[in-house]
């Protein structure tokens, strides 16, 4: 079984903090996998690590088979991922071609390639009318489906995205997921985090659940599906016992 995200151990501390507690991930190549928890739960923290934005306190991590504690093979790994940050991570004052041109330059395309991968790309996310607007002028979803389509631009064998479909509308959402889909179908791997169960449910393969640091619950989408629903696996591990005690006193009355 080739794994494209290996961690053991992965621990990263902000001073007292332990966002991410000896983190043991298994992401087989291929899969599409959906990473959940609650709001502070430390994926985001799992993510920046992975990506090489952030170096852990402890632990060790393999992505695409490489150590990628060794900065020669890391920035041999980077050309073959793709990555939505957190922030998003645009550049402002250029405008969303600028961005995507810059972006596939990086990676070392050829002009020709990046041409055509920008027009693709901004169609695909009906960006092609904004495409001289700065980034700064766009709107949320706008700087989303931009972000997306920088993590595309290389055509990566592994995809990290955060919170991929926040702010998109639904019409773009529909293509992104048929996209992502594809890229899974010709060997990609995507990791992705959303709070938007239902879409996990739909996409993912494979499913891993953080809270407070910790895998609480890791396994394929079906083992899931068998056994009721991914909400009521979420709410299980994660402590549903919270919504009962969480209750507005004057509503209640
Ligand atoms: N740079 C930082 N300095 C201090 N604490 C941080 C920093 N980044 C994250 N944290 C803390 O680490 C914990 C995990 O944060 P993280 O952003 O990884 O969570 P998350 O699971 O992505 O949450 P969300 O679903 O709300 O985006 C939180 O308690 C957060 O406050």
């Amino acid at each position: 079984m080739e794994l494209a995200i290996e961690t053991s151990g992965l621990t990263r501390r902000f001073g007292d903090l332990t966002a991410v507690d000896g983190l043991d991930l298994h992401v087989r190549t291929g899969t599409f996998y959906g990473f959940l928890g609650p709001n502070g739960a430390g994926k985001s923290t799992t993510i920046k690590m992975l990506t090489g934005l952030l170096a852990p306190t402890s632990g060790s991590m393999c992505v695409l088979g490489e150590d990628t504690s060794d900065l020669r093979r890391a920035r041999e790994v980077k050309r073959r991922v793709g990555v939505v940050p957190e922030d998003l991570a645009l550049f402002d004052n250029l405008t969303g071609r600028e961005y995507l041109t810059f972006v596939g330059r990086m990676y070392q395309l050829p002009a020709a390639v990046v041409r055509q991968r920008c027009d693709e790309l901004l169609a695909m996310m009906t960006l092609a009318h904004e495409e001289a607007k700065l980034t700064v002028e766009y709107s949320h979803g706008m700087k989303k489906k931009l972000a997306l389509a920088a993590a595309l631009i290389p055509n990566p064998d592994l995809l990290f995205l955060d919170e991929p479909f926040e702010g998109v509308d639904a019409v773009s959402s529909a293509v992104l997921r048929d996209t992502l889909r594809q890229c899974v179908r010709r060997g990609a791997t995507v990791f992705l985090t959303s709070h938007v169960l239902e879409i996990v449910e739909k996409l993912c393969t494979d499913v891993g659940i953080v809270a407070q640091g910790r895998l609480v619950h890791q396994s394929a989408m079906d083992e899931i599906r068998d056994r009721g629903s991914l909400e009521q696996r979420f709410l299980e591990v994660v402590g549903s016992d919270h919504i009962e005690r969480q209750k507005l006193s004057w509503l209640e009355a």
